[in-house]
């Protein structure tokens, strides 16, 4: 991988027949970080990602994906239940080429770095928890040193515990090698917690109506923080629009809206610099 690779999406627009579904979308993302796209349901955020993921065609606008590995972990597991968990994770290796000795000793360890022990690898996914299947799940994507992982909401399933234990596993594996992250959640918190830039992504055809940059690295943010930063979002009015909430009444809506960057059509709008955010780095 390139010191300057990164998803590069300009101008993207998408419909489904007569449908407009995405327009004009614009966005980066380098090695290293990650972007999460949180909007309504049906705004078009899982488009996007199959967009990105080349599972959609591209017909108007462009995407660029200079990675060289790119994976991508779904709702669901999709462990195949007639394989060991083991198996499993090493299935992708077998595309590779690598003989059954030397894959099988990656999953074991990629498992085992997922909490995964020698009895749930030798188990087959059905008698596995949700939370280890999940394990699985990522276990089975990493192995692959992707650089570029999509996320297509793979913790919604999860209690809050096992969320948060998948959120550590994550950010343990990109603090260890510059892997990026393209995510799409429904929950504004678990974007906040691991994001560095939060996209929201509203209206018929959606566009993305505002982004949050977080500075402080996901490492280093307190419960306290993340809930801080979850409100701010919350309360600005484009955010509250984009979601159909009626207008904020907590006092956050009356706090200067730090850390936001709210995105006019056609230009970006700095609203309050504040010492966690981001130049705007938007292309519109
Ligand atoms: N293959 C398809 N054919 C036709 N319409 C589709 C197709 N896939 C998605 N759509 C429509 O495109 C719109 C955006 O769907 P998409 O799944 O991208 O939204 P989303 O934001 O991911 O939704 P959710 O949060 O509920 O998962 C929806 O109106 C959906 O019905």
């Amino acid at each position: 991988m390139s010191a300057a690779a990164a998803l590069t999406v300009q101008a993207l627009s998408h419909a489904f027949g007569p449908r407009e579904v995405l327009q004009e979308i614009a966005l980066q993302l380098p090695a290293g970080h990650t972007l999460a796209l949180v909007g309504p349901s049906g705004s078009g955020k899982s488009t996007l990602l199959h967009l990105c993921a080349g599972l959609l065609t591209v017909r108007a606008g462009r995407v660029d994906n200079g990675f060289a590995r790119t994976a991508m972990l779904f709702q669901q597991p999709h462990l195949l239940p007639w394989k060991t968990v083991l198996d499993n994770i090493a299935l992708g290796l077998k595309a590779r080429g690598l003989r059954a000795p030397q894959r099988l000793a990656q999953a074991r360890a990629m498992g085992e770095a997922m909490g995964l022990d020698a009895l749930a690898l030798a188990q087959f996914p059905g008698q596995l928890s949700g939370g280890m299947q999940s394990r699985a799940a990522l276990a089975r994507a990493l192995v692959l040193q992707p650089d570029l992982l999509l996320l297509d909401e793979p913790f919604s399933a999860l209690d809050i515990g096992l969320r948060e234990q998948m959120h550590q596993l994550l950010l343990a594996e990109q603090a260890r090698r510059q892997l990026a992250v393209l995510m799409i959640t429904h929950d504004l918190t678990e974007a906040v917690a691991l994001a560095d830039s939060v996209l929201v992504l509203a209206g018929s055809p959606a566009r993305i109506c505002w982004r949050l940059d977080l500075a402080l690295p996901a490492l280093q943010r307190d419960d306290d923080w993340v809930h801080r930063q979850t409100a701010l979002l919350l309360a600005q009015p484009v955010v509250r629009a984009a979601f159909e909430l009626p207008p904020a009444k907590r006092e956050a809506a009356r706090q200067p809206a730090a850390d936001v960057t709210g995105l006019q059509p056609g230009q970006a709008v700095l609203q309050t610099p504040a010492l966690d955010t981001h130049r705007c780095e938007v292309p519109l």
